[in-house]
């Protein structure tokens, strides 16, 4: 069995690092430079960092010169999410030297555009699968996109590798991952999956990588480790056996 794969996650608004709850605009706690915080994060060993434009995600600019300098500064895979939803945002997220980047409202609003890049890309596509309850939400999750199962058997049928799965109920809350809504997706793919959302403890972390036989690949965690409820090495200790 393979080891869970940690994401700690740099979420960057305004030029700053943030954690949101629920992703709502508004409840920003800003955690100062992205830049110093990636850095951080690779200082202690993360194998991944997971950077997101919430400013392209919410339409309210982006942050595009700055996610391409913390992601030339990683020696780490880097994958990156937010606004990219055209030929013009991808082809800028790729030229960062990112190992993959995360696509969520193109996958809603756009679906032949994806299936275009999932063809074009492979693996270097994942999309996030952002969901409420089983209702994907897209525009910085303040729009309904349709039907989690429905999409997501419409995207592995074009080959999408890999799916990014956050319940937007448990995101910045430090109240735990929703174990059920991993097994569901993984029990409905046969592609890795990637947990985002809740995690608020070094036991979360021990039960999502619970469900690697199951195919969960990987989790992002962000507010606990702002939060210092626990530190990366503790969580990769956690994860490592
Ligand atoms: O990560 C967040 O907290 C977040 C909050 C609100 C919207 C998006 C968020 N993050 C990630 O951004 C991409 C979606 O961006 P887009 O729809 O492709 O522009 C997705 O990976 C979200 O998980």
């Amino acid at each position: 069995m393979s080891k869970l794969e940690l994401l700690p996650a740099v979420d960057v608004r305004d030029g700053q690092a943030v954690r949101l709850v629920h992703g709502e605009s508004g409840t920003e706690t800003s955690y100062g430079s992205p830049l110093e915080a990636a850095l951080a994060w690779q200082r202690a060993g993360a194998e991944w960092l997971h950077l997101v434009d919430l400013d392209a995600a919410f339409g309210t600019g982006d942050n595009r010169e700055l996610i391409a300098e913390v992601t030339g500064a990683m020696d780490i895979k880097v994958e990156l999410s937010g606004g990219i939803r055209d030929d013009a945002s991808l082809a800028a997220a790729l030229a960062t030297g990112c190992t993959r980047v995360n696509l969520g409202t193109a996958a809603l609003e756009t679906p032949e555009w994806v299936a275009g890049v999932i063809a074009e890309h492979g693996d270097k596509i994942a999309v996030g699968l952002d969901v409420r309850g089983t209702t994907l939400r897209g525009r910085g999750w303040t729009r309904d996109g349709g039907d989690l199962y429905e999409t997501l058997a419409r995207l592995d049928s074009e080959g999408c590798a890999r799916y990014v799965v956050t319940d937007i109920a448990k995101d910045g809350t430090l109240q735990g991952p929703n174990l059920q809504l991993l097994r569901d997706v993984c029990a409905a793919t046969d592609k890795p999956v990637v947990a985002s959302g809740g995690v608020s403890s070094l036991d979360d972390l021990r039960a999502i990588a619970g469900l690697v036989p199951e195919g969960v690949e990987g989790a992002i965690v962000g507010k606990a480790l702002y939060a210092k409820a626990f530190t990366l090495e503790e969580a990769l200790e956690a994860v490592s056996r």
